[in-house]
Parts: C-alpha cells; structure tokens; sequence
C-alpha cells in the first residue's frame, strides 16, 4: 500500500456554533499533489492550521508523515514547510540574505545554509538576482523566494495556501509548473489550497471538493466527472461547417429536429454552429450521418470532455 503522508479522520472544527470543518476524513499519499478546492470560507484554511497543529482539533485525528499533529506539533513543523497567500521579506536586504535568515532562525548550520540557500535560489529560478534587494523583486519573484524559505527546510510535504494571488497568467503558469517539477523532482507532498478551478486542474493529481466544511467528492478529475456525467449519458459535441448555401434556420432546425427525434436523446442545444447532444447511449454515426445526408459537413464531433469546472458547478447546483 502507498505511504500516506497526510492522514485526516473524523476531523471536525467548530467556532462557537459554526461548524468550520465537519468530520474531514482524507488520506493523501508520499509524494502525490492534492488540490483542496472550495469557494471562500468553506473551511480550507482552518483545515491547513489544524494540519500544522496552530489550532486546536475539536475531534479526529490528523497525522502528518505519520506523526500526530495534536500531540507533536513541533516535529510536525520539521516536516511540514507551509506557503500562505503573502509572504514578508526584509526588502533591504537581498534575497540570498533573507534566505539565510531563515535558515538560521531553522537553526540550519552556516556553511550547510549558504550551500543550501544557492542550491535552493537555482531551484527557483532566483539565482541571477539573489543578490538583489527583495524590494526590487517582482511579486512572481517574491512567491519563488517564499518558496524557497519553505525548500530549505528540505520539507516532506508543503502545503500551498492561495500562492498565486496577484500573480499575472504567464506567472501563475510558471510557478505551477515550478511545483509540478519540484514535487516530482523531490519525491515532495503538495497540498494545493484554492478556489481557482483550472489552476488545481492543471496543476493536482487528485482533488477534493470543500464546501461548507464538507468534503463532497475526492478523487482524480477523470473519475469524478465519470461518476457525476456517465451515469447514464453521453454527451458528444460537434460543429457544423460548410452550410449549404441554401442554408436556413428553419433548415438547420429541420436537422436538429430529427437528431432530437432518435429514441435515446434527452436533449439538444445548439448555439449558433456549435452543437451538444445528451443521449443514453453513443450516437455519433447517427448524429453524423443525419447532418451529412441533408448537407452539412462537420468540423468536428467529439465525445465531451468533462473539466473540473462541470464537476464543480454540478456540486454546487446539487448543493442548492
Ligand atoms: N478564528 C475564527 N473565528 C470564528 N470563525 C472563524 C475563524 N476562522 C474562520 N472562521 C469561519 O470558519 C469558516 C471557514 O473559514 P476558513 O478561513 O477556514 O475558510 P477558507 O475555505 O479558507 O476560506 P478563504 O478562502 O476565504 O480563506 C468561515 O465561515 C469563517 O468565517
């Protein structure tokens, strides 16, 4: 069996009344990349400070590198380098210099720091500018240098709390690829907080659905979109090229008729040549032959492909 490097059971959180977290069960293996995915206030947070033992646990269990974060939050710390949304430099000094601050506030010996702080810069993408200030770090750069205050420590797992606020698109993409490679390189557990649904997608192995405290699916994108979209579905989407020239809406209407006519199609919707069929079964050859034989050439008929935004949004709806 896999090693786990978090484990969560029964996890529950409350303040006051409010229930935060609600019995939290999830397991995440050595070396795996989770996305904890919800909207604000759904209880992410409060679930990474029970990880790192900053808060106290009102029930359950929660292991880290199978170590009981309750009993022994100082050796869970070793292990554990966090992330959060921002976070502070000395901007007079560069960012070597406050490299090797936190090494030695990590109690990281001298020569093994500055060994480690350069290895650490490189990994980054940080090493032609360590020794400029931070105050003249760009906001991507200040995030690669936060996560090298958390490398240095040679962490087992790192947990990411919203690391890409603020950052631009081209940013974001480096510094998601910049974890994907870190995580694989290191043999390192990722724990992706977000409530950015392409960034997790790009970026997670396996995912889990956080609302209201809730856990309310886990598993690869793949195999949730299978069990919420495949029950009994088939969804194909297709365009249409080539009009005829004598192409009407009535005529094209005319088409989509007989496709809604085929006994296992639940529903057609088209928008202008953009089409999407829902049936009990696989009827793209007839999808295609009825548009072919009235004329119509197709650029491309598919199977569709669930993303994590279907899967979300269909939680949501089943939420309300
Ligand atoms: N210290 C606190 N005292 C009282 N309520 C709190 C406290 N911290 C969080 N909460 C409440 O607990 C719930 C979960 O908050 P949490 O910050 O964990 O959510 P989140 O998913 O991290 O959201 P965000 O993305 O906005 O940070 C929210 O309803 C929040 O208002």
């Amino acid at each position: 069996m896999a090693e786990k490097s978090i484990e969560i059971i029964g996890l529950t959180k409350k303040y006051g009344e409010h229930v935060a977290v609600d019995n939290l069960t999830l397991s995440i293996e050595k070396g795996e990349i989770f996305g904890l995915l919800g909207p604000n206030g759904a209880g992410k947070s409060t679930t990474i400070l029970m990880l790192l033992g900053l808060t106290e646990v009102d029930s359950g269990s929660v292991k880290v590198c199978g170590i009981d974060t309750t009993r022994f939050p100082l050796e869970v710390k070793r292990k554990v380098g966090y992330l959060p949304e921002d976070v502070g430099f000395y901007n007079d000094y560069s960012g070597l210099q406050n490299l090797l601050y936190i090494a030695r506030l990590n109690n990281i010996p001298v020569e093994e720091a500055q060994k480690s702080a350069l290895e650490t810069l490189a990994d980054v993408g940080l090493e032609e500018v360590k020794d400029n200030k931070v105050a003249s770090y760009s906001r991507g750069m200040r995030q690669r240098l936060g996560l090298a205050d958390v490398l240095i420590k040679k962490p087992e797992v790192i947990i990411l709390d919203e690391p890409t606020l603020g950052l631009d698109p081209e940013g974001v993409k480096k510094f998601l690829q910049l974890i994907v490679d870190l995580s694989r390189k290191k043999g390192i557990t990722v724990l992706f907080s977000s409530h950015h649904l392409h960034q997790v997608q790009q970026l997670c192995d396996r995912v889990g659905i956080f609302v209201k405290g809730k856990l309310l699916a886990e598993g690869k994108i793949s195999s949730l979109a299978e069990q919420l979209f495949s029950k009994n579905t088939f969804t194909i989407e297709g365009e249409i090229s080539s009009p005829p020239e004598n192409r009407t809406p009535e005529a094209l209407q005319e088409v989509i008729d007989k496709i809604k006519g085929i006994k296992e199609v639940a529903k057609v919707e088209l928008k202008n040549e953009h089409f999407v069929v829902e049936s009990k079964k696989d009827i793209s050859p007839e999808v295609s032959r009825l548009l072919v034989n009235s004329g119509y050439g197709l650029a491309y008929l598919s199977k569709k492909k669930y993303g994590l935004d279907d899967i979300y949004h269909q939680y949501f709806q089943e939420e309300k």
